[in-house]
């Protein structure tokens, strides 16, 4: 069922959008607040937006800028008491779709918002310009590296695999290289977002549609192996470009005989693979600013280095979308520069004090260890290297695990050299 989100803070009009909504076949989903919108927006995603301007915390304008910041951004009616030409302007600027003043005509608003629910999500106009390469932000060597490829894929119009965990910026970096190849038409396919019994459907539509321009299969994975089929017979015909993204790990699919081998190879002519952000805490500094600019244009909010410290001692599973939603909390609640880790959201915080908890306890145990080994007399003390070697003894037990009990791949993963690293194992852990 298509969900529509309402940011509307009167009740009374709220209630009565609700049902529209209803008598489309939508779900409706209310916000009384622009920021009770977004963090709505953030956790499950609309067909369509009905946003009004003047609400209570923000103006409806940045609760629009920050939709539409998205990938994905979901198309949005503005309604609005206040009906500025300057407004007008400036929500069409920031991609809204349709721009209704109040009091509201339901009778006009209803057969506008049915056009936009019937019109599958690819097809949605993309008001908003097209992406511009520097909101691409990285500097770790395995961005650069993705960054070559992104630059490659921008100048031959070749198929390209975009691979990576959720949220790491596939979806951008496959709008950027479409907007970057030239003004062709992009349509965008979500092949784990509809039901079997429409998927084919819906493929083949977009298909059609973007014979001639680029089609962009986000989570190529999740198609069936008879849309496979299909994916192959139409990239054999090569009417359009196919740019494709996965978080999904497709060689072990090809071993499991989910995913076709030749697919696979048809699809990766060029393969841009996003490193995860726990990989790139380097990158934190530049991305938290930008993405804190974005959430907030006009105002200035450096990150204390208490807060940056919580940032790059957390994992990020959620990775750069993650991050995003971090920063629009940051605004949120952070009134007053710098921005403290007391500004951030709970699980950030929460990491930081248990990584500096398990630390304090290290130092402790560390500390009650060596008063043991040393409260001896002199001669009895053992010497440095010993010591060193009770510590490391353990210490390199566990990352071998971790590793798979294979050497090179911890040797590789902790930037040492083999050869040290197979001598300590052979005279600490008597492993050859
Ligand atoms: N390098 C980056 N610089 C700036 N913003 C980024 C970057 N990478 C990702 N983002 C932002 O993070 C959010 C998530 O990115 P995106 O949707 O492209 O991820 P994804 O890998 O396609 O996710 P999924 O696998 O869930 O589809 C978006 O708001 C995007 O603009």
């Amino acid at each position: 069922m298509p969900r529509v989100l309402i940011i509307e803070d009167e009740y009374a009009l709220a209630a009565a959008l609700s049902t529209v909504v209803r008598r489309l076949g939508a779900e409706p989903v209310v916000a009384a607040s622009g920021q009770g919108g977004l963090e709505k927006a953030q956790r499950q995603s609309f067909d369509a937006v009905l946003l009004d301007i003047g609400l209570p915390d923000m103006s409806g304008l940045k609760v629009l800028a920050t939709l539409r910041a998205g990938s994905m951004p979901p198309p949005v009616m503005i309604i609005t008491a206040h009906g500025t030409l300057d407004n007008a302007l400036e929500a069409r600027r920031l991609g809204a779709h349709d721009y209704f003043l109040k009091p509201l005509n339901l009778a006009e608003i209803q057969p506008q918002l049915r056009a936009l629910l019937e019109l599958p999500r690819s097809e949605v106009p993309q008001t908003a310009s097209s992406p511009d390469p520097s909101i691409m932000i990285g500097d770790a060597p395995d961005m650069q590296k993705a960054f070559a490829v992104i630059a490659q894929a921008c100048a031959t119009p070749v198929p390209v695999l975009l691979t990576g965990q959720p949220g790491t910026g596939k979806t951008l970096a496959a709008e950027v290289i479409a907007a970057q190849s030239g003004p062709r038409t992009l349509v965008i396919f979500r092949s784990d977002e509809w039901p079997a019994e429409q998927a084919g459907a819906m493929l083949s539509q977009c298909l059609e549609k973007s014979k001639g321009g680029t089609l962009l299969i986000e989570e190529v994975g999740a198609l069936s192996l008879p849309l496979q089929a299909t994916l192959c017979r139409a990239m054999s015909m090569g009417e359009q470009r196919v740019l494709a993204t996965s978080s999904l790990p497709l060689l072990e699919f090809i071993h499991q005989g989910r995913f076709r081998e030749d697919l696979y190879y048809l699809l990766s002519v060029l393969h841009v693979a996003i490193p995860p952000l726990a990989g790139r805490t380097g990158d934190l500094p530049a991305l938290a600013a930008a993405l804190l600019k974005r959430a907030a244009p006009d105002r200035d909010l450096p990150l204390s280095q208490e807060a940056m410290a919580a940032l790059k001692g957390y994992e990020w599973p959620g990775n750069v979308r993650e991050l995003v939603t971090a920063m629009q909390h940051v605004v949120a609640v952070c009134a007053t520069s710098p921005v403290l880790p007391r500004h951030l959201p709970e699980a950030i915080v929460n990491t930081a004090q248990e990584s500096s908890h398990l630390d304090q306890a290290l130092n402790r145990a560390l500390v009650a260890w060596l008063d043991q080994k040393l409260t001896c007399a002199e001669a009895l003390i053992p010497d440095y290297d010993t010591l060193l070697a009770q510590i490391e003894k353990p210490l390199l037990a566990e990352l071998l695990a971790r590793f798979e009990d294979k050497p090179t791949r911890l040797a590789a993963a902790l930037n040492m050299n083999r050869a040290t690293l197979r001598r300590k194992l052979r005279e600490l852990l008597g492993k050859e």
